[in-house]
């Protein structure tokens, strides 16, 4: 459908001034107009489209001002409003039974990268030592396809929209990605985003309770990968009404202290991880020093260490598995 230049000129004239009164950001704002209409982010910063008779949209102006009403008045997450979200190179869809996707997880993906890299050069320099650390993460590097264990398992656990696991497979060229999650509605979407990423055939969903699906792989992945809800339970209603309101509390609430599940993966994943094998999981600020004591304490981890995200905070939590 179309609608007039104008009026959609002027409907964004008091959208702004809503946005500002109930303190969202106008980013939002063209984030929604880009994604329903065909209007680009220079076009709606230049107001060059004020002129023109038809602006393609894929809802009319009362349904444009109905699904901002939901954004100011209910706190929807524009993502869950569109249905889409971008993480690393996919666009993903999203809806309120997935977590929307987070920038900082994107690290996770080249923090894998690095922790290949540095076992294949220590395994080419000494072809019996254990595993080195890839060094502290520092951010983006490209990566070069051709260093990569042949054939080797790697798992997601708490797949929600699918995103690890797509991260991982398109950087793990040969290996098959295992990804697991409570939820089946949440599942289903991770799966229709792996069909369209075109990683369908590499990423297998299966649903359950973290390695619970994956009996047959143990002593067989070559790294697990998870950002669990590492959430203390009593701060999850405090966060931002777009969170506790609408993103699912199953990917949120971590237990009494935010570490139940990131304990349970520590406990449970030696049984699975072959010798040398990563272990690494997202995690909450603050959360770093007694993720370290839950590793070391356990036995069965070399090289545990820690990452920061991209403003510096203390996110990630790496290990290999002696
Ligand atoms: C913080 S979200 C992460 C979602 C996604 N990996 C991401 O990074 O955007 C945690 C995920 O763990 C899942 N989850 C919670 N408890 C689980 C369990 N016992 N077994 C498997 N998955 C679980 C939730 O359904 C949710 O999708």
């Amino acid at each position: 459908m179309f609608v007039s230049g104008l009026e959609l000129w002027q409907w964004i004239d008091r959208a702004k001034v809503e946005a500002i009164a109930s303190d969202v950001s106008l980013t939002e704002l063209e984030w929604l107009l880009q994604e329903l209409t065909s209007l680009d982010k220079l076009a709606l910063r230049l107001e060059s489209f004020k002129d023109s008779p038809k602006i393609q949209s894929n809802l009319s102006l009362a349904e444009l001002d109905q699904l901002w009403k939901r954004r100011l008045q209910e706190r929807v997450p524009v993502q869950y409003l569109t249905g889409t979200t971008y993480w690393r190179d996919f666009s993903l869809k999203v809806t309120p039974a997935v977590l929307i996707p987070r920038p900082e997880t994107e690290l996770l993906i080249d923090l894998v990268v690095e922790a290949i890299q540095s076992r294949l050069e220590a395994e080419n320099t000494n072809p019996k030592s254990t595993p080195t650390h890839p060094g502290r993460a520092r951010g983006h590097r490209p990566y070069s396809r051709g260093g990569e264990f042949s054939k080797s398992n790697w798992v997601d656990l708490g797949t929600g929209s699918g995103a690890i696991a797509i991260g991982l497979a398109s950087v793990l060229t040969n290996s098959t990605i295992y990804a697991v999650d409570f939820s089946t509605a949440a599942l289903a979407v991770a799966q229709q985003n792996a069909d369209n990423c075109g990683f369908g055939d590499r990423i297998k969903f299966d649903r359950g309770s973290w390695w619970e699906p994956l009996e047959f792989l143990k002593g067989q992945v070559s790294g697990m990968i998870s950002n669990p809800p590492y959430i203390p339970s009593s701060t999850v209603l405090t966060l931002q009404p777009e969170v506790t309101k609408h993103e699912p509390h199953l990917a949120l609430d971590g237990g009494l202290d935010g570490l139940d599940c990131i304990r349970h993966l520590a406990a449970t994943a030696p049984d699975y991880l072959e010798s040398g094998g990563v272990w690494l999981v997202e995690m909450m600020a603050g959360q770093a020093e007694a993720v370290v004591e839950i590793l070391e304490s356990q036995g069965s981890y070399c090289d545990v260490q820690i990452f920061a995200d991209l403003a510096g905070i203390e996110r990630f939590a790496l290990a290999y598995r002696r």
